[in-house]
């Protein structure tokens, strides 16, 4: 929360007159409340003149500009979240603006933190002050009353703070688990029908929306039950000053009034740190955005002749899948990687193309540590191709032309290694439409088109995964002979379990907890 103060700060001198001028009118009204019961007219003016200034004092701060801390502050934290957001979406970094709504709530609602918390800091300090007077005066436990009070709340609220926490992350885990279910449900509806199992899924589903209502009326519970501690603290404690009040009529009037207004930005405190505590998730995103967003950055080697993995773990949540794991790609041959399912080999491609983060260790690129760049320039040099690759409405023409531009190195690129030899049959040929995701195309059609298309986009660096699965025996040969011959000037890895793959590598590892190398020629 630290990071709030750094926002705003030429206004803070402001807020803190503003502040003053608002608690002003307390001191007026004590005045005015021992004038009138204590029947002296010079503290009835003293009051009456009091408030007067004050209003007119505020008048004249606020002049539109109320709240100018916070109104800077908001403005130049929106302003920054933005543009680390642009950068963030210009390098391509995953997830970008998929928490902007969320985000720029937080920032709004973070403005509590510049309109309260001096306020009503230095209204509770100032009442105490004039409490402490007023008590040294009368002889009364008057001062030590709100003490007492505070402190209790605050144990209450640290007690309830779990509870709070603890509710919030179970909604929380509902809402994941209903909104999987309804995806689930949603993307497998045909199956679904297939099943027969349309009753049991909406059961299921009705169930699980039920336990997420609970949970939200849970935490909508706790809430309450906070807010009746501070409220009920706080008029307990008013109500029982007089009890504790002693000396001239006029005085504990006065000790009365004063005791209210300092429980009263009490309880604003409390309520304060209520909401700033359920936003600071929130906020700690939009600081992990100012913090993590692409500096400008340095080139990548157009050319590199090494790609190391550098004693690399990786874990998804608190399960680990691999560690230690080392490996360097070089020109000259084809490096394929094979393993058990589940052994972690997609996982290792993602650490390479900088999908994941590595929980240890580093990938190095001719020695530059890629951690340091982002997605986006990692992409420059790294292509990747996964079994279910994505391909775009139109035809086979318009995709090859979005990997590669210009017209007369991809007709020379597919003449030179006869790639997508399947067009000669197809009645349109390259004009062929392709449907959304290609699925006019066989999966094997689609795999060979996607492979074409990174190819083409040139980088020095690939990360092949599984692309062969649909493709038939020829044509993975053929695949093959394009890829090992690409091998010796560029960098690739091919994650396969394939042994017809594996026969034509220079180098294979297999992938088990440990990196071991198998064999290769
Ligand atoms: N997004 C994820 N969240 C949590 N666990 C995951 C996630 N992705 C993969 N895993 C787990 O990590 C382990 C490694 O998965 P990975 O996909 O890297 O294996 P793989 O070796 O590529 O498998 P396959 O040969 O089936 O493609 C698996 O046990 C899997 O359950």
């Amino acid at each position: 929360m630290s990071q709030l103060f750094h926002y705003g700060k030429e206004q803070v001198g402001r807020a803190l007159v503003e502040s003053g001028w608002g608690w002003l009118p307390n001191l007026g009204w004590a005045l005015l409340a021992a004038g009138l019961i204590g029947q002296t007219r010079q503290l009835i003016w003293a009051g009456g003149v009091v408030v007067a200034c004050a209003a007119l004092g505020s008048w004249l701060t606020a002049r539109g500009h109320f709240h100018a801390w916070g109104l800077a502050a908001t403005a130049q934290l929106h302003g920054a979240y933005l543009a680390a957001l642009a950068r963030r979406a210009e390098a391509s970094v995953p997830d970008a603006g998929t928490t902007l709504q969320r985000d720029l709530t937080a920032i709004d609602k973070g403005a509590g933190f510049y309109n309260v918390l001096v306020p009503a800091v230095l209204g509770v300090g100032a009442s105490w002050v004039l409490l402490a007077g007023l008590s040294l005066w009368q002889h009364s436990l008057v001062a030590i009353l709100p003490l007492g009070c505070l402190a209790v709340v605050a144990i209450v609220l640290r007690a309830l703070a779990r509870r709070v926490s603890r509710r919030d992350r179970e909604c929380m885990h509902r809402f994941v688990a209903l909104g999987q279910s309804f995806l689930d449900t949603l993307g497998g509806l045909t199956m679904l029908v297939s099943y027969e199992a349309g009753p049991l899924f909406a059961q299921r589903f009705a169930s699980q929306s039920e336990r997420f209502r609970h949970a939200t009326m849970r935490v909508l519970q706790t809430q309450l039950t906070s807010l009746i501690a501070i409220n009920g603290l706080v008029y307990l404690t008013v109500l029982l000053a007089p009890l504790t009040l002693r000396g001239p009529l006029g005085g504990r009037a006065a000790a009365f009034v004063t005791l209210a207004t300092l429980m009263l930005n009490g309880r604003q405190l409390g309520y304060f740190s209520h909401g700033i505590k359920s936003q600071r998730p929130a906020l700690r995103g939009v600081f992990g955005m100012l913090e993590t967003a692409p500096r400008v950055e340095a080139d990548l080697p157009a050319h590199p002749q090494q790609l190391t993995v550098r004693d690399c773990a990786a874990a998804y949540a608190d399960r680990s899948v691999f560690k230690n794991v080392s490996l360097t790609l070089a020109p000259g041959g084809l490096t394929v990687l094979c393993g058990a399912n589940g052994s972690g080999k997609t996982t290792l491609v993602n650490l390479i193309n900088g999908s994941r983060e590595p929980a240890r260790g580093a990938i190095l690129l001719d020695g530059q540590d890629l951690a340091q760049f982002s997605a986006k320039k990692r992409a420059s040099v790294i292509g990747t191709l996964g079994p279910s690759p994505q391909l775009f409405s139109g035809t086979i023409a318009s995709n090859l032309k979005l990997a590669c531009p210009d017209d007369a190195r991809r007709k020379a690129f597919l003449a030179k290694w006869q790639l997508l030899a399947f067009i000669r049959d197809l009645p349109a040929g390259w004009n062929t439409v392709i449907g959304e995701n290609g699925r006019r195309l066989s999966p094997g059609q689609r795999q060979e088109l996607a492979l074409a298309m990174l190819l083409l986009t040139d980088k020095p660096v690939y990360l092949l995964d599984e692309i062969t699965t649909s493709v038939d025996r020829r044509t993975t040969k053929h695949l093959l002979d394009v890829v090992g011959a690409l091998s010796r000037s560029h960098l690739i890895l091919w994650v396969s379990h394939d042994p017809l793959v594996q026969a034509h590598a220079a180098k294979v590892y297999q992938l088990g907890g440990q990196l071991t190398l198998k064999g290769g020629r």
